[in-house]
């Protein structure tokens, strides 16, 4: 955590959520309570689900965010949605630059960083994960990746209002493997340094986020180092439980 910085627990469905998944997602909004005095919860569901997701929460703190947006507002791009789109449905957020975009779809820094733009100009908070693969990690290049996915793909009017970052080590997701807290508090430090040396006060207060394999169990000690801001949650966000396990232990870590 860092002292003044709200943290923000967000879940990432991924292509996971058909209608009968609502229901996590309404003992989600349900089970927040006062959690919601100490941290932000987000859940980014599929895009099929997006627009009832927001409607079945309104009356809950539970923020509602895509998984990805298209750089144009619109047009002949079978398949994509927009920012304005997500905006249009009551999203918030968007996630940009997930490492399964970067590898399974090829997009780049650069893509990114129109995506992020894109994000904030239709009003969207955007997450925008970087992480070193495994093969950069043994070769000890995990910093080196670091700086340069982040100088590739934030965008120059990020503020800690329109953006977060989430350092998600590429061979954690998934895989019940974490990085060791010391791991996890070199590469935080490192973002926070980048991101005051480039953003000012503005990096001091960005939200940086830890993804891969959180669950209820270790949360604790991720949560506990220092520039850790929340968490990106895969797998255990589909169960609202798990979900609102997490989220408790980063409220009272908060408190
Ligand atoms: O990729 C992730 C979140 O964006 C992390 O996924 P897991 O929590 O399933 O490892």
């Amino acid at each position: 955590m860092t002292p003044e910085i709200r943290p923000l627990v967000a879940g990432n469905w991924k292509m996971n959520g058909t209608r009968e998944s609502l229901n996590e997602l309404k003992a989600i909004a349900a089970g927040i309570g006062a959690l919601s005095e100490k941290i932000d919860l987000l859940i980014c569901p599929p895009a099929t689900l997006l627009y009832v997701a927001t409607a079945l929460v309104t009356d809950s703190p539970l923020k509602i965010g895509a998984q990805d947006c298209h750089t144009a507002k619109s047009g002949a791009f079978t398949g994509d949605i927009s920012a304005e789109m997500i905006a249009d449905c009551f999203g918030t957020f968007a996630i940009v630059g997930h490492s399964e975009r970067r590898t399974l779809h090829g997009e780049g820094d650069g893509l990114v960083r129109a995506k992020a733009i894109a994000a904030h100009e239709a009003d969207l908070t955007a997450i925008v994960c970087i992480g070193e693969t495994e093969a950069e990690r043994k070769g000890g290049t995990t910093l080196d990746v670091l700086n340069r996915q982040l100088a590739g793909s934030v965008p120059d009017g990020a503020t800690a209002e329109n953006t977060v970052i989430a350092y998600e080590p590429v061979w954690a997701i998934g895989t019940g493997l974490t990085p060791t807290v010391e791991d996890v508090r070199e590469a935080h430090a490192f973002m926070r340094g980048e991101l005051v040396s480039r953003f000012g006060s503005k990096g001091a207060k960005m939200r940086l986020l830890y993804g891969g394999s959180v669950k209820p169990s270790n949360a604790k000690e991720l949560m506990s180092v220092v520039n850790v801001d929340g968490a990106l949650i895969g797998g255990a966000s589909l169960k609202s439980a798990d979900f609102l396990a997490i989220s408790q232990v980063y409220a009272e870590i908060s408190a």
